[in-house]
Order: C-alpha cells, then sequence, then structure tokens
C-alpha cells in the first residue's frame, strides 16, 4: 500500500514560537511610552479577542497595527528576539523540519517581514510560508497591511488553504479559532491543538487531538522525534496534599501529573493507578504488594516525606518499581518542634494556657521546670536525633542517647550502652528510632517503669513504637508529668474527626503528625523528591533509591539508552550480551548495578541499530522492565 503523502501546517505565534510576535513587537517599540504596560494589555486583549474569534481578525490586526507604532528598523529586533524563543519542543526536534521540508507549510495571521527569517533557520523556504505583509509610509513606519492578501481576512486560512488545494492528507497545528476552523470547513483533515505555550478551552474542544508539546504530535503520526516517548504521556499522581511546588516542578518538565488531597484505600489506589507511571505520597497511603502487583505502568513511587514503611520495598524491587524519599528535608522542622515541646512540657505552658482558655487564672511555678541542666535522652541518633542533639546542648541540657547501632556523639553528648540505663536517668525521653516494624511497642509498661518519677515522654517518630495503652496509664499514675504525642498506631486518611485515648489528659501535648510539616520542610521535599523523580524518568538516574542498587550515569551523548532491570539470577548479564552482540551495536558505555535480588543494566548504544534488538531484550527470561531512552 502506498502511503498517503502527508502536508503539516504550521500556526506561526504561539505555536512555532512560544510568544505572539506583535505583542513582542510592542515591548520594543513602547520601551520608552510611559503608557507602554496599558498599551501593551489593549494589545494582548485585542489578540486574544481575534484568536478567540471575538473580533474580525482584520479588525483585530488593524487596531493593534495602529497601536504599535513601529517602524521597519524595529523589525529586525524583533527577528532576534523571536529567535530566542522558538517552542522549547519545536526547537528540539529541529530534525524533522530537516527531514519533512517538502511537506511543511507556514500559514499564518502574522507577518512575512518576520516569519521568513525564523523559520528558513527550521528549512521552510520563503515559498511555503503564507502569512501577511506590512506596508510602509516613506519614513518607514508600518501603517498597515496588504488588504488584498486573504490572511487579513477573517477566516483567511481556510481560504488560504483552499487556493493550495494540498494533495494528501492535510494535518493542521495550531492553538487558535483560526487554526482550528480549517477542520471545520473541511480543508484539513485533521487539526491538532498545540498547547505548549498557551491553551484555549475552544480550540482544545475544536481539536481531533491535544499535543502539549512537538514530541506529542511526532509520536501521534509515528515520525522520528528526538525524544522517547512523549512526557505528557508520562502520567503521575500525588497523594496526600504533596506541597503545589512539586506540581509546579514535574508539570513543567512536561510530566502529566494528577493531585488528590487524601490518602487512597487499597481498592481505590489499584483503581486509580491504571494508567499511572510514577506515584507520589506521605506517610499515609499504604503502597501494598497487591497494589504494586496490579499497577502495570508504575516505575517509581516518590515517599513525599523520610518513612517508607508505608511502601512494601521488596514488592516495589521485584517488579522494578524505583523507590525515592527526601531523608533530610524535614529534620530541622521535628527538631524545632521537639525543642519547642520539650520547653512547653516543663513548664506546663499548655496546661496553663488552657485554664486561661476556660476562664481561670493560675499563676504558679508548681511544675514549671527551666530545661537548663535537665537530662535529655534521645533513644535513636540518627539525622533528627543528631541535630536535636546539639540545639538541646545550646540550650544547656545535658544530652545523653542509645542508638541500636554505634553511632558517633556529637558535642557532649554521651552514649549509653543500654536503654533501660537512658531511661532511668533523664529527665525527658525523646523518641527518633526509625519506622521499622521490629521498633513495635518498644516503649511499653516495662519501660515507663523505668522511667524516673515525674519524666516527660516525647514521640515525634512512629504512632506504633509506644504501647498507647501503657502511656496512658503512666500518665494518669502520675508517673509521668507529661508527655507529646505526633504519631499515632492509626491515624486517618484525610482531616476531619479523630479519638486518641490520651484526649483530655492534662499537660499532654497532642499533635496531628505534623512534625515535618512546615513550610520549608514541604517545599524542600517537593523540589527534592522531584528532582530524584525526574533523574530517573528521564536518564535512569537511581542516586538515592531507596530500594534499588544506585547508579549516577553520565550524560547521554548522541546515543539511545537500554535500561534493563531484571532478576539477578545467573546468566542474564550474558544473555544480554549476546543480543547486543547478535545484533552488532556499537555500544559507548555499559554500567551495571546489582544487589541480592535485582541487577539494572544501563547501555548506551549509537542511535543507528536494528529496532528488533528491543524485542529480543524484553525476550530474555528474568527481565523485569525495559525501556529505550533518549
Ligand atoms: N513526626 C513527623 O512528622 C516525622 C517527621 C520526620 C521523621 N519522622 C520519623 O522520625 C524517625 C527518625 O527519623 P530520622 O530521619 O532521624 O531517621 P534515621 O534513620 O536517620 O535515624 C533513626 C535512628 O534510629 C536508630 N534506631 C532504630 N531502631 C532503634 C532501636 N530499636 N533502638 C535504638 N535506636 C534505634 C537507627 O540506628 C538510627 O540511628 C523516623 O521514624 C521517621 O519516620 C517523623
Ligand atoms: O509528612 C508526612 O506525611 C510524614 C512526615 C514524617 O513522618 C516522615 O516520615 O517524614
Amino acid at each position: 500500500m502506498i502511503p498517503t503523502k502527508r502536508n503539516f501546517v504550521f500556526d506561526f505565534d504561539s505555536t512555532l514560537t512560544r510568544v505572539e510576535a506583535l505583542d513582542v513587537l510592542a515591548e520594543i517599540t513602547l520601551v520608552n511610552n510611559p503608557q507602554k504596560a496599558e498599551i501593551i494589555q489593549e494589545i494582548v486583549d485585542i489578540t486574544n479577542l481575534g484568536i478567540d474569534g471575538e473580533i474580525s481578525f482584520t479588525e483585530s490586526l488593524d487596531r493593534r497595527i495602529k497601536l504599535l507604532n513601529a517602524k521597519k528598523s524595529d523589525l529586525s529586533l524583533l527577528i532576534d528576539e523571536l529567535r530566542k524563543k522558538v517552542s522549547t519542543s519545536i526547537e528540539r526536534n529541529k530534525e524533522f523540519f530537516e527531514n519533512y521540508s517538502e511537506d511543511i507549510y507556514v500559514i499564518s495571521c502574522g507577518f512575512k517581514e518576520f516569519i521568513d527569517d525564523i523559520v528558513k533557520d527550521y528549512n521552510i523556504p520563503s515559498e511555503r510560508v503564507y502569512a501577511n505583509t506590512f506596508e510602509f509610509d516613506e519614513d518607514d513606519r508600518i501603517i498597515g497591511f496588504d488588504a488584498d492578501n486573504v490572511l487579513s481576512t477573517h477566516n483567511g486560512k481556510i481560504k488560504c488553504l483552499k487556493d493550495l488545494n494540498l494533495e494528501g492528507e492535510v494535518q493542521v497545528i495550531g492553538d487558535g479559532y483560526s487554526d482550528y476552523v480549517t477542520k471545520e470547513a473541511g480543508v484539513a483533515d485533521r487539526f491538532f491543538a498545540y498547547t505548549e505555550n498557551v491553551v484555549r478551552d475552544r480550540t482544545i474542544e475544536n481539536a481531533d487531538h491535544i499535543a502539549p508539546n512537538f514530541d506529542e504530535f511526532l509520536y501521534v503520526n509515528k515520525l522520528p522525534r528526538n525524544i522517547s516517548y512523549p512526557k505528557n504521556r508520562i502520567k503521575m499522581l500525588l497523594l496526600e496534599n504533596v506541597h503545589p511546588d512539586a506540581f509546579a516542578k514535574l508539570s513543567k518538565d512536561g510530566f502529566t501529573v494528577e493531585t488528590v488531597s487524601t490518602s487512597l484505600s487499597e481498592d481505590e489506589l489499584i483503581e486509580k493507578l491504571k494508567g499511572v507511571h510514577v506515584l507520589g505520597i506521605r506517610s499515609k497511603t499504604q503502597v501494598t504488594r497487591k497494589v504494586i502487583g496490579s499497577a502495570k505502568k508504575l516505575m517509581a513511587v516518590g515517599a513525599f516525606c523520610i518513612g517508607t514503611k508505608q511502601i512494601d520495598l521488596d514488592a516495589a524491587k521485584e517488579n522494578g518499581v524505583i523507590v525515592f524519599n527526601a531523608p533530610y528535608s524535614n529534620t530541622r522542622s521535628v527538631v524545632e518542634l521537639a525543642i519547642g515541646e520539650i520547653i512547653m512540657l516543663m513548664r506546663s505552658v499548655f496546661q496553663r494556657s488552657t485554664e486561661l482558655h476556660n476562664g481561670l487564672w493560675n499563676k504558679t511555678a508548681q511544675g514549671a521546670k527551666e530545661v537548663r541542666g535537665k537530662k535529655l535522652g534521645i533513644v535513636g541518633y540518627g539525622n533528627i536525633g543528631k541535630q536535636l542533639s546539639v540545639l538541646a546542648e545550646a540550650l544547656g541540657m545535658k544530652v545523653y542517647y542509645y542508638d541500636v547501632e554505634d553511632k558517633l556523639a556529637l558535642g557532649n553528648a554521651v552514649r549509653v550502652e543500654k536503654l533501660s540505663e537512658l531511661l532511668s536517668m533523664a529527665d525527658v525521653i525523646t523518641l527518633h528510632i526509625d519506622d521499622n516494624q521490629a521498633n513495635e511497642n518498644f516503649i511499653g509498661d516495662d519501660e515507663f517503669a523505668l522511667m524516673k518519677e515525674g519524666a516527660y515522654l516525647i514521640n515525634l517518630s512512629r504512632g506504633f513504637v509506644v504501647d498507647m495503652k501503657a502511656l496512658k496509664k503512666a500518665l494518669e499514675v502520675g508517673r509521668l508529668a507529661g508527655a507529646a504525642v505526633d504519631v499515632y498506631p492509626k491515624e486517618p486518611k484525610a482531616n476531619g474527626d479523630y479519638y486518641t485515648e490520651l484526649r483530655g489528659l492534662p499537660n499532654v501535648i497532642l499533635t496531628p503528625h505534623v512534625g515535618g510539616s512546615t513550610e520549608e520542610a514541604q517545599k524542600d521535599i517537593a523540589d527534592f523528591v522531584p528532582g530524584k523523580i525526574m533523574a530517573y524518568i528521564n536518564s535512569g538516574n537511581t542516586v538515592d533509591a531507596v530500594n534499588f542498587p544506585n547508579i549516577r550515569l553520565p550524560r547521554q551523548v548522541n546515543a539511545h539508552r537500554f535500561l534493563h532491570i531484571h532478576k539477578n539470577v545467573p546468566g542474564i548479564m550474558a544473555s544480554i550480551n549476546k543480543v547486543l552482540a547478535e545484533f552488532e551495536l556499537n555500544i559507548t558505555g555499559q554500567y551495571l548495578s546489582t544487589d541480592a535480588k535485582v541487577g539494572y543494566v544501563i547501555t548506551d548504544i549509537d542511535k543507528e541499530y536494528n529496532k528488533k534488538v528491543i524485542k529480543a531484550l524484553k525476550k530474555i527470561e528474568g527481565t523485569i522492565k525495559f525501556r529505550v531512552l533518549y
């Protein structure tokens, strides 16, 4: 079958370039005009009215040219500016314009005087650029346009395309009214709404296909492109009110991102993950083996927090799903809260405050102590424990700590060998052990019995670490003088009603798992985790992955990159290399990282190769996931 010839008809403003050229020209010509802002706004409004079909195009053009007050010499400055403003994904796929030059047309209601120069760099000759032309006066001022040109009239593109009478399929790519009406009028076979620079509802409604970038257009048309898979096709789901910066960062990189403010149940998650490539969660969403097993497209999970025990890390690894977290972003926030709570508890501040809220003036020093000179017992001397150690010492506290691992003491902190020793000497015990299930009920009746009479307990680690019934008892019988609790064995999926057995107990500070919930921490997490996700999706890097062999890859230059995740069983590397050899690929780099269960091999190869190799590599027994990046 002879393939149908395809003609690609591009709009110029906001499609081939990121801007409307006449708006840019206005910036140039009005540079010293005190009313510049108002005039530019008027020009933008008129442009939009024309694009949306609210006023006739001729009127819009006429009114804008009058407001512009431009000269011929301004046009060279405009061309310089426009050259810098070619749409990002168009620029990325310059080769398409070279290889398909004969089939490409620009039909624009802009002006040849600047369009020709810009598109010439993309191999589009002036003969295939259909646009308006300016009229100048004897002083080279732009005073109008050629009114006989069909493109200066309403629905000019329809007339232009009709006159061209192109043979074969006609695909129109544009962002506005004048583009989509060509399909309605029957002069275009397909209309692609180009939304990389501007998204107009009416354009989208009238499109056969929405192209958020040029990669998508090429992908749909099965044309060669400079990126293996359009990023807009990679779907990301962010749950649990992840900071909006994460959405902004990932969307800006081109991914399709959806946010949900709560966590989801297992069944809801299974349903929602259909077609999703990357999941973002915080501490509440349980990503179980069943969830991972059913999420066939899932490539990565981002824990927008420190803890990752809510994710079945083994199941993720076995399915080639890489997990990232933010191990340090909220450390300081937790430490500051712990310091604040130590002081508040030792001064009974919440008790005094509640009394006064209830109308009772109770000025007393009873149960109010300075923290200076008191012994702070830190359980878990990791990132949080260590930083707390330094700050507490600066307040004059004597710091002791207990950790299952050999941790270097900071400042004057003293390591104790046994938990029992720490519990029996400290005035304040603060828990910062990790979220390992082995730590369940780590502090219970026996431990409370060891603690000093009138000591305080702080738990900012995980709810299950403390036996809540035992804690309640210890508080009720006065063994403890107070407690601050941020985490609970069972936490709700969303904000709303909640019951804890500690409710109503005096000198107990209750917070709803907000230790890491500061604007600074959430912002930092929203930068850190997307950065790791993007590094993995865009280039295969697994640096800082929680459950996967870590590998930092060099930049991929002029190569295709094969990413092969497989079970770590004998002979698999040999099979991979055998296939690569059979297809005679020119390998420019190969990197391997393994752990006991999986292997991750990355092979960079010359761009020209027999594409059948992909199928052969996917077929190798033990392959978990395979993808090609370029
Ligand atoms: N409340 C919040 O909002 C919030 C915010 C951030 C972190 N956290 C939690 O705080 C905890 C600490 O975080 P981190 O970043 O310091 O973790 P980390 O991994 O850096 O430190 C944990 C330390 O605890 C030690 N440890 C583990 N089990 C122990 C045990 N049974 N006895 C003694 N030591 C033990 C480890 O050896 C390690 O040094 C984690 O559970 C984390 O999930 C809570
Ligand atoms: O913000 C969260 O949801 C969790 C905070 C904290 O427990 C963490 O693991 O970082």
